[in-house]
């Protein structure tokens, strides 16, 4: 697994917590399995982590008795820097604790990112955010918003007791960035004096006096909290998303061989084909349809035929890398519709195999994944069987203020 580095060369982490019951929100199962636009909360919160190249490494705390519904929530994600989940505790605060020990069993030391797994609008701008605030001196960055209610301590009868002047009142979210070492050490240190009912990571290094920087949160990374909030979390999720369609086409020569690669199998042929990478023509012409709908160049942009380190390389990668793209935009894939178009060989016979390895590479699921196959009534260079050829459509959603 590559692992990836923040600029200063500090290994990243993020640790999220959803080990709660959610009972404030009701429903059938803790708020985090709930579905809002088709996936988990919790994979809405877990994507833009995973997908973020400066994090090395996703933790996720979760509640005693919940395995069977998180191994569904993050069915079809890519879990290749998701470590195995550690059991939360009765508290918020017990949770991250217990996180925080499992990452130092695992030898993890660098920033660590701490965010609610019932915070499903996480973006990648302010994953970054957060990184980049920590940046190379603070201890600990938090993501605020100036209140814009006036706010008010009341009394235990509910009458007012004080009106805090508002100029420096702000509400702060996650995800929260900190230096491992003082957080953990900070838990620790709460945990022998008792003191168990911080609401978040912050208030702990504040009482352990370390100061905490903030940089602005954003208002659409809503908390879950109450039932009305799901309501509201459909719309916001439909609303916030426009749907993007992009094509690609692509050709490969035969040449002699004894096999091809078609939508990431390897198919026994009669002759081979001429290319520089493993010259699959169906996930060439896929990458550069997810690519043309995220306006980012095409297949040659990023993997240059010129660059000797794509000879003979796995279109997989490719592919993998236009998914990857969508995800870090904040977006997601909906449907991935390709046709190709040969003689031979036949593809019915590969369709299952191939859509299952189209899914699996770009984390959707099979039914979202259409492989058609045509032959050009011997007509044209796929008609004389000189070559291969592919045509591919993806539609996604990405955030609207793009
Ligand atoms: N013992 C707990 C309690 C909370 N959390 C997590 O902390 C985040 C914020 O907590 P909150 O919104 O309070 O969630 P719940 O505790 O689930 O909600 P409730 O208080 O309504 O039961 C959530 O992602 C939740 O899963 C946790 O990991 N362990
Ligand atoms: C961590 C947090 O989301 C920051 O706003 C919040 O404090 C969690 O509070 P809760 O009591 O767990 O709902």
């Amino acid at each position: 697994m590559p692992i990836q580095r923040h600029e200063t060369d500090i290994p990243v982490a993020a640790l999220l917590v959803a080990a709660g019951r959610g009972l404030r929100a009701g429903g059938d199962a803790p708020k985090q399995y709930r579905l809002v636009d088709g996936r988990s909360v919790l994979a809405h919160a877990l994507m833009p982590f995973l997908a973020e190249p400066a994090i090395a490494q996703v933790s996720v705390v979760i509640g005693d008795g919940d395995e069977a519904r998180y191994a569904d929530a993050i069915a079809g994600l890519d879990t290749r820097r998701l470590a195995t989940p550690t059991q939360g505790g009765s508290t918020r605060q017990d949770s991250v604790r217990r996180g925080l020990l499992a990452l130092a069993a695992s030898g993890f030391d660098g920033i660590v990112l701490v965010h609610d797994a019932a915070r499903p609008f996480v973006s990648p701008a302010q994953i970054e955010a957060a990184i980049a605030a920590l940046g190379t001196t603070e201890i600990a960055a938090i993501p605020a918003l100036p209140v814009t209610d006036t706010i008010k301590r009341t009394d235990a009868h509910g009458h007012i007791a004080e009106t805090p002047p508002r100029d420096r009142l702000v509400s702060v979210q996650t995800p929260q960035a900190f230096r491992f070492r003082p957080l953990l050490a900070a838990h620790e240190a709460a945990v022998g004096a008792r003191m168990t009912t911080f609401t978040d990571d912050a208030a702990l290094m504040e009482w352990a006096g370390h100061p905490v920087a903030t940089f602005p949160g954003d208002p659409t990374n809503v908390k879950l909290t109450h039932a009305d909030d799901f309501l509201r979390a459909g719309t916001r999720s439909a609303a916030s998303l426009v749907t993007r369609v992009g094509t690609g086409y692509d050709v490969h020569a035969f040449c002699e061989g004894d096999h091809v690669w078609l939508g990431g199998i390897r198919i026994s042929h009669d002759r081979g084909v001429l290319a520089h990478s493993d010259g699959d023509v169906a996930l060439h012409a896929l990458t550069d349809a997810l690519l043309g709908a995220l306006a980012e160049g095409d297949i040659g942009t990023h993997f240059p035929p010129s660059d000797p380190q794509w000879r003979g390389a796995a279109s997989a990668r490719f592919l993998d890398f236009a998914a990857d793209r969508v995800r870090l935009r904040g977006g997601r894939i909906d449907h991935l519709d390709i046709t190709i178009v040969c003689e031979a060989p036949k593809v019915g016979p590969h369709r299952d195999a191939i859509t299952a390895e189209i899914a699996a590479i770009t984390g959707v699921r099979e039914d979202q994944v259409a492989i058609k196959a045509t032959t050009s009534e011997r007509m044209g260079f796929t008609g004389r069987r000189e070559g291969l050829a592919a045509l591919a459509t993806a539609t996604i959603r990405l955030p609207e203020q793009e």
